[in-house]
């Protein structure tokens, strides 16, 4: 299993690099991402969030962890300009929840395991991982989407959190 960084850790705000090359390094990531991600009971991982600045994201909304999907080097585009907000969370800022809204439906495109490109449309919550996923990979957090004074919240918290572990 990988550490997973919490907010407000600058590191979070790190732009990943493209993969050049999908080697054998790359898949032990995309296995290593895919184990903590389930063990942390999430429906999505970004490289970056195991402070890994590379285009990986790993990713499996099915509700038995049959169905993981992974993305290299992925790159969506919005279908329509339909948005609805989601209630989202994120393991880098645990026990924070609040709404976010996305694009209805997106279209991938991305690299598979193999290194083979592959697309596909999504949408529901499938489609608002993949948005919250690939802005992990430009630093970007879904507190960010949130008024200053709610963000600043959320802030708080954390740092409040921080104290009671390393008080503990
Ligand atoms: O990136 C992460 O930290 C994992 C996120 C993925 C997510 C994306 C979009 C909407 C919700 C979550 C989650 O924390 S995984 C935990 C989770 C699972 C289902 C619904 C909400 C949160
Ligand atoms: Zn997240």
């Amino acid at each position: 299993k990988l550490p997973i960084l919490e907010f407000p850790d600058e590191r979070l705000r790190t732009e990943a690099a493209a993969v050049e090359t999908v080697d054998d390094e790359v898949r032990q990531l995309v296995d290593d991402m895919l184990e903590t991600m389930y063990d942390a009971r999430g429906i999505g991982l970004a490289a970056t969030q195991v402070d890994v600045h590379r285009r990986v994201i790993v990713m499996d909304v099915s509700d038995d962890q049959s169905a993981p999907l992974v993305l290299i080097n992925p790159e969506y585009t919005p279908i329509g300009d339909e948005r609805e907000p989601m209630q989202e969370g994120c393991l880098s800022i645990p026990e924070y929840y609040a709404e976010v809204p996305r694009a209805l439906k997106v279209h991938l495109k991305a690299l598979n395991r193999q290194g083979e490109p592959y697309e596909l449309e999504a949408e529901g919550l499938l489609a608002h991982c993949i948005q919250h996923e690939c802005d992990h990979l430009r630093g970007v957090l879904f507190v960010d989407y949130l008024s200053p004074l709610k963000r600043d919240r959320v802030m708080k918290k954390m740092q409040k959190r921080h104290k009671l572990a390393q008080g503990a």
